[in-house]
This record gives C-alpha cells, structure tokens and sequence, in this order.
C-alpha cells in the first residue's frame, strides 16, 4: 500500500521507473520500486540510509542493472536507449575526482575540451554555482562545499535538462549545505529538474517541490510537497512542567496526547484541529499552567517518521497515514 498523491492527469515526467527489483546476493535490495519525477522543479528522494536511493539512482543511470522492471529517462528506455538520452542527464552518484593543484577553471577546462563543449561555457558554469571568484584558486584549497559545487558545475556544462544528485550535501557544514540548496533551487528555476536524494529531512522539505519517500527499497509515499503536509492536522504544542499529569488530564478530555520535549503534543480530537483555547481551559481547571501552547502544522517530518518506522510500516498498515 502506498500514498501517492500526484494530480489526477500528470504524465510529464522526467523520470518514470516503474517495478524495479533488484537482489544483491540473496538480499532484494528494491522491492518493486515505482518512481516518478515530474518534469520541472526539485524533487527529493527521501529515505533512511539503506533504504535504496544510491541503487535507484545507478539504475536510472543505467550504471546498475535491475533485474525488473523499466527506466523511462525523459522519455526514453533505459538501458536500451541510455545513449540518445545520457547527453542531456547530468549526475553526481560518487565523489567526482579534480585535479587538487589544478584551479577549478582548469579542472573544467580539462573536462570541456574532452567531451567537446567550448571553454567559454566554462565561466559560465563557474558564476551558475556561485564559483566566479574563486575559480582560479586550485581546487585542493577549496571548501568540501566548494568542491561539490565545482562537481555541480561540471555536470553542467553539456546543458543538461535533469540533474541527479545523490546526497549532495554529504559532509558538508551548515553553510556548504546551504549553498547546494540555494544551487539546487537557481537551477530548477532556470528550467532544469532536479533529482536529489537524502536521508535528511529537513534538507529535502526547504528545497523541494515534490518528494517519494523511499523505504526498504519501496516508494511508500510520493507526490507535490504540499499535498503531504495539507493532508495533515494541526496540533498543538504544550510546553508544561508537569507533562505526564497534563497528559493525564486532557487523554480524560478525549484529545490523543503524545509526549514531546518539554510538554505534550494533542492531537485532534476529530477531523479539526485541537484549539488551543480549549486545552488551556482544561488544563487550568486542573490546576495545571502551561507556559506556551502553539498550533503547529504537520511537518514531513512527522509524515516520514511514520511512513520509514519499521514495524509500522511492514505490519500496521492501518496506521499508515494518508497524504491524498
Ligand atoms: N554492490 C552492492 N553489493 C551488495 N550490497 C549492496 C551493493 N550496493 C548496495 N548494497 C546494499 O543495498 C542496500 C541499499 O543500499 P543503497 O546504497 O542503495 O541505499 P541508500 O538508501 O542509498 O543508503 P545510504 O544513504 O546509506 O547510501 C544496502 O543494504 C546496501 O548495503
């Protein structure tokens, strides 16, 4: 069972896999993997470590062979027809290799003149990742954050209409993470789509338009990025000291109380949302004095976390939550 909340009549996609598996061994590793990316935007392949997304991706790449299932590339068979399309796919699956005394323009330089693009591309693709003013640096005094954009940059230098990055931001500080995204974000708003995949959500929900959420080589959920959290009901958070009496107090109530750091978290007592009002008013009767209460929407976090949890999501399929 999965959630697949894509609109009624969308077809453009960039990326189309449908009923991958593949074993390693004895182990399946993809389990029937359905994809889809629609053409625009970013979408992020979301999942915990292990889940399949670097298989997946060297799959779509035609570096892996899958032993079921189809690849459609934009609109093309992969592996069938991989050269008519891998021109216009630009990828970063592994750590790409420069030339550390090498300045990252000659770095590029190098790689233009050997898949014949012209060097002035070059500068252009140094100043779309935000690389113009340390171009001539060599490459072994960058930043690890400045390196991978230097690989960003040269997998754009064939122009290419879809992007895939697996864990770009891998290692990187807060600030070199920053900077992929603001990256990501330019290149999908200058036409091309993007392909990201993490195990880090909060990455995944600052920066995309659509996600899939892969878990134990499945998508189990999949669609715009709105349509996971629209779905979802607000709740409300109580920050009190006494957590466990006003857990107490508002479970009598009839609201569903979860525990969170410092205080409780209620959940809805029907379709709408628990008022914050009715939840002080609870509480004070029972001489119980909360020093915040905020309503506060799903967050995909929350939506993943109960998608990837282990045995819920292999035994409790009931208590999956719907996004459509
Ligand atoms: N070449 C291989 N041989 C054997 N097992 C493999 C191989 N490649 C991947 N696996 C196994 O397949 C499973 C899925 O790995 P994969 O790298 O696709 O997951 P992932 O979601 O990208 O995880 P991570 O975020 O840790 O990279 C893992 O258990 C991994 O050990």
């Amino acid at each position: 069972m999965t959630h697949i909340a894509w609109p009624d009549g969308a077809s453009d996609w960039a990326v189309e896999a449908t009923g991958l598996v593949k074993r390693y061994g004895g182990r399946r590793v993809l389990a029937g993997l359905d994809l889809r990316v629609p053409r625009g935007g970013v979408h992020g392949l979301l999942g915990p470590n292990g889940s399949g997304k670097t298989t997946s991706i060297r799959i779509l790449l035609g570096l892996v062979r899958a032993d079921a299932g189809t690849v459609r590339l934009l609109g093309h068979e992969v592996p069938a027809e991989l050269p008519r399309v891998i021109g216009r796919v630009g990828a970063i699956v592994e750590s790409p290799r420069f030339a550390p005394r090498m300045t990252g323009r000659h770095n590029l330089d190098v790689l233009a003149d050997s898949i014949g693009v012209y060097r002035r591309r070059v500068t252009e693709v140094l100043l779309e990742v935000g690389l113009g003013a340390d171009a001539d640096r060599d490459f072994g005094t960058y930043s690890l954050g400045m390196k991978q954009r230097l690989a960003i940059a040269a997998t754009l230098l064939k122009r290419p209409e879809l992007l895939i990055f697996d864990e770009p931001t891998n290692g990187l500080d807060p600030v070199g993470i920053r900077d992929i995204r603001a990256t990501m974000r330019d290149l999908a708003d200058a036409g091309i789509t993007v392909l990201v995949s993490s195990h880090i959500l909060s990455e995944i929900e600052q920066v995309a338009d659509s996600v899939s959420i892969i878990a134990q080589g499945r998508v189990v959920a999949a669609g715009p990025m709105g349509q996971f959290l629209e779905g979802a009901t607000p709740h409300v958070r109580v920050g009190i000291d006494r957590p466990v009496a006003a857990a107490e107090v508002l479970r009598r109530a009839g609201w569903r109380v979860e525990p969170a750091e410092g205080g409780v978290r209620v959940l809805a007592r029907s379709a709408a949302a628990p008022c914050p009002a009715d939840i002080a008013r609870e509480l004070g009767r029972a001489d119980l004095w909360p020093d915040h209460l905020s309503l506060e929407r799903e967050s995909l976090e929350r939506v993943f976390l109960d998608l990837t949890s282990g045995a819920d999501l292999v035994g409790a399929q009931g208590r999956r939550r719907e996004v459509a």
